[in-house]
C-alpha cells in the first residue's frame, strides 16, 4: 500500500476496510501466476458463450459480453436464475463462464447439479471464484481464482477482481499479451488508491436523502450498465437506501417521470470524449427538472456535479466508477443511520432459491 492510502482505523466498518484493501486486492491477481488454458479455451470454436452469476458478480461480466457479441461470437449475458429458467440456451458445444465470488449461490449450486446429472447438456464450464474449495471451483474444467481475499460483507474486493479477471478472458479471446494486462491491472490498481485517496462524496449523499420524498437512481451505458447495476445493488445492501440502476435509455421509458426536486441520479460512464451525446442530453434534461445529476467521468453539464477523471482504460473506467459507487454507498449508509455494510436480513451468501 503507498502512502496514499488513508490509514485504517478502528473506526472502521468491515465494509470500509474491504474497500480500502481494494488496490492491494487488484495487485494479489496482477501478480498471481497466469491461468494455464485460458488461451486454449479462447481459441475453440465455441457454439455459444453464455456468461452467468448472481447480483454484482454477475454484473461483472456483462462487458465481455459487450466485447463478444461485437466481436461476432453468439454470447448471452444472463443472471444464473434465468438461465436455470431457460436450460435450451445451454448446448454441449457451450461454453459456460459462471462468476460467483462465494462459489456458492443457490443458483450456481444448482446449476453445476444439473450439468452434473444431465437435466442440462454437458457444456464446459468456467468458473470465476474466490473459494477453491467451492461448488464452483470443484466443479468448473477451469478455475480461476480472484484472488481477492476474505470479504466481510457487500460485494467490494472480489467485484473488482472480476471485473480484472474478465479483463484476463477478454485479453485472451481477441489475443493480448498477457503482459500487457498485467500492466493495465496494475496502473488500475494505483488509479483506484488516488480515487479512495482523494474523493469525498459525504456533503452529495447528504443533500441526496435532505428531502422528505427522495428517489435515487443509477444510470450506465455499455459496460458502463455494469457500474450502474453494481450501484444500484450495493447502495441498497449498504445503506438500505432505495436506489434503482438502470441501463442506459431505460431511464427515459419510466423511471424519468420521478423526474424534479428531490431524484438524485449518478450517471456513470459520462466521458468527454463520447461520440453518442444521449449521456450529456439525459444530464441536461434532467437538471432541466430541478433534478440532481452527479456525473461519474469527466463531462461537464451546467447545473451537473463531475465527480472523477478522463477514462485512461476501460478497466479503469469501470474500477474506479465502482469505488465512487462505494463510497457514495458508505456515505449514504451514514446519512441514513445505518452501518455501512451490515446485513440487516440477508448474508454473504445466498444459498435460497
Ligand atoms: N447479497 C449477495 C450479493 O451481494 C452478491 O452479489 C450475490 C452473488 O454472490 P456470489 O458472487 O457469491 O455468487 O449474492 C448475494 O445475493
Amino acid at each position: 500500500m503507498t502512502q496514499d492510502t488513508p490509514t485504517m482505523t478502528t473506526d472502521l466498518t468491515p465494509f470500509e476496510i474491504d474497500v480500502l484493501e481494494q488496490p492491494d486486492a487488484l495487485r494479489a491477481l496482477a501478480h498471481a501466476a497466469s491461468e494455464v488454458g485460458l488461451d486454449e479455451l479462447a481459441r475453440r470454436p465455441w457454439e455459444r458463450v453464455i456468461l452467468t452469476g448472481m447480483g454484482s458478480s454477475h454484473f461483472a461480466g456483462i462487458p465481455t459480453w459487450q466485447i463478444l457479441a461485437h466481436a461476432g461470437t453468439a454470447a448471452w449475458a444472463i443472471d444464473a436464475g434465468q438461465l436455470l429458467d431457460t436450460p435450451g440456451l445451454i448446448t454441449p458445444r457451450s461454453l459456460v463462464i459462471a462468476t460467483s465470488q462465494s462459489g456458492a449461490s443457490g443458483e450456481i449450486v444448482e446449476l453445476i447439479d444439473r450439468l452434473g446429472d444431465g437435466r442440462i447438456p454437458k457444456a464446459h464450464l468456467v468458473g470465476i471464484t474466490s473459494d477453491p474449495e467451492s461448488p464452483l471451483a470443484t466443479a468448473a474444467d477451469l478455475f480461476l481464482p480472484l484472488h481477492s481475499g476474505s470479504e466481510a460483507t457487500v460485494s467490494t474486493k472480489s467485484y473488482l477482481n472480476s471485473l480484472a479477471v474478465h479483463r484476463q478472458i477478454i485479453g485472451a479471446f481477441t489475443g493480448e499479451h498477457r503482459d500487457i494486462i498485467r500492466e493495465g491491472i496494475l496502473e488500475v490498481a494505483d488509479s483506484v488508491e488516488r480515487t479512495l485517496a482523494t474523493t469525498q462524496v459525504a456533503t452529495l449523499a447528504g443533500q441526496a436523502l435532505n428531502f422528505s420524498h427522495y428517489r435515487l437512481a443509477t444510470v450506465g451505458k455499455r459496460d458502463h450498465a455494469a457500474t450502474a447495476l453494481f450501484a444500484g445493488l450495493i447502495t441498497k445492501e449498504s445503506s438500505k437506501v432505495a436506489i434503482e440502476g438502470h441501463i442506459g435509455g431505460q431511464f427515459r421509458h419510466g423511471p424519468f417521470e420521478l423526474a424534479g426536486p428531490g431524484l438524485t441520479v449518478f450517471i456513470y460512464g459520462a466521458y468527454r470524449s463520447d461520440t453518442d451525446l444521449s449521456i450529456a442530453h439525459l444530464a441536461d434534461d434532467l437538471v432541466a427538472t430541478g433534478s440532481s445529476v452527479v456525473l461519474i467521468g469527466d463531462l461537464r453539464v451546467e447545473g451537473a456535479t463531475t465527480l472523477g477523471d478522463r477514462q485512461t482504460s476501460p478497466l479503469g473506467g469501470l474500477a474506479t466508477g465502482a469505488v465512487m459507487a462505494e463510497l457514495f454507498a458508505i456515505e449514504l449508509a451514514k446519512a441514513n443511520g445505518v452501518t455501512p455494510g451490515a446485513f440487516a436480513f440477508g448474508s454473504k451468501i445466498t444459498t435460497a432459491l
